[in-house]
This record gives structure tokens, sequence and C-alpha cells, in this order.
């Protein structure tokens, strides 16, 4: 049983679908190239009612400290989300600059990539474990991708982690299993097209990820 993130919402409909599931954490993208991109005032009305205990997750792509001053001088995040080529130096200075815990998303493609894991949990609050994106692919993730869930399998690291890459309603249940992640996260597993939530899809999601 894991909990569960609900990554790039951008509709009421969809945040009410991933609440009333039992997702533990929103994502909100403030990435402008990514289909799933939200302002900072969509996403404060977005989650300006969620319930306590409903995490606030801001996925940032390389952000200059102006964009992360501009989201977060009108949407209270409760996490921030790293998912570019931020160093381990830019992670600190994310952390002091906005006083929150911050997650680092970290791409696997074989074993070679998993001690960047070792080095992040030494300045990041949480890890995210994701598909490392093709060289040709137009976003850092968000690519419906997974990489293979084997090259977890007995690991630890310093920081609690979440998987992402490519899971869907069907295959999450055994991602858990094989990788004992205590929380996934999802963003086109749960979509009906690039961008495009879907509140079956949300909620069969979440329902598998906590059997
Ligand atoms: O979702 C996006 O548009 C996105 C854009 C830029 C960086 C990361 C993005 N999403 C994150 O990617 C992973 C995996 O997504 P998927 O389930 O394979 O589509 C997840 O952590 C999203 O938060």
């Amino acid at each position: 049983m894991a909990e569960v993130k609900i990554c790039g919402l951008r509709e009421a409909a969809h945040v009410a679908a991933a609440v009333d599931a039992g997702a533990r954490y929103l994502g909100f993208v403030f990435y402008h190239k990514s289909p799933r991109a939200v302002t900072g005032a969509e996403a404060a009305s977005l989650s300006a009612d969620l319930p306590l205990g409903v995490a606030r997750v801001g996925l940032f792509v390389d952000p200059s400290d102006d964009l992360l001053h501009d989201v977060l001088s009108v949407m209270p995040l409760d996490i921030v989300q790293l998912h570019g080529h931020e160093t381990p130096d830019r992670v600190t200075e994310v952390k002091a600059l906005t006083g929150l815990p911050v997650m680092k998303a970290v791409g696997i493609s074989g074993p070679d990539d998993l001690s960047q894991l070792t080095d992040y949990g030494l300045v990041a609050d949480m890890l995210l474990v994701d598909a490392k994106p093709p060289k040709d692919a137009g976003l850092p993730g968000g690519n419906g991708l997974a990489f293979d869930w084997r090259l977890l399998v007995g690991r630890r690291w310093l920081r609690p982690w979440m998987l992402a890459g490519g899971l869907t309603p069907d295959n999450v249940a055994e991602a858990v299993r094989l990788t004992g992640a205590a929380v996934v996260d999802v963003s086109s597993g749960v979509e009906s097209g690039p961008g495009v939530k879907d509140s079956v899809r949300i909620a069969a999601f979440i329902a598998a990820a906590k059997a």
C-alpha cells in the first residue's frame, strides 16, 4: 500500500477527484513548456479548500529566484519539487530561499544513475526517483516513461522517496510490490491526452496504489 501524489492538476474537478479518492499530495506544474503548466494564481485557486493533510507540491524546472518568489507570493506550497538539472548547491539555495522542504527528482535509466540518489540525499529533504528522459524528449518529466524498477530492489537512501515514471492504474500495484515505494507519483498515466486529466483514471490509480 502506497500513498499517492497526483501531479499536473489544472482543473477543480480533477483536484476533487484526487482528494476524494485519498491522494496525499497534489502537484502543480510551474514550467511553461509543460501542457500541465498553471500560474501561481490558478494553483492557489485550485488548492484553496484542501482538507488538512493534503500537501501542495510545486513542480519547477531549473527555476529562477524570481519565479520561486512570484509563485510563493500568491500560492502557499508545502513542498518544492525540483525536476531539472539543479545541482546539490542549488537545492540548498532553494531550501534557504523558500524555507520549504525540497524534493529533488533524479532520472534513472541504469545502475550508474543510482549514486545521484545518495548525493542528493545529503541535501534534499525528499527524493523523487523518475525515469531518465530520452535526449529528444520535450520535457524532463511527465513523459509516461518507466524504468527498470528492479534497479531499486534492496536499495535504501538517506531520505524519504517517491517512485515516478510511467506509472498507470494497471502497473502501479506491481511497481509498489517490487520496489517497496511508500509513495508513488503519477501524471500522464491518469490522463486521456497530454495534460488532460481523467477523474476515472485518477480514482483507479489511487485505489490500485492503496490496495
Ligand atoms: O508533468 C509534467 O508536465 C512535467 C514537466 C516537467 C518535469 C516533470 C513533469 N512531471 C513529473 O514527471 C514525473 C513522471 O511523470 P509521468 O507519470 O511519467 O507522466 C512525475 O514526477 C511528474 O511529477
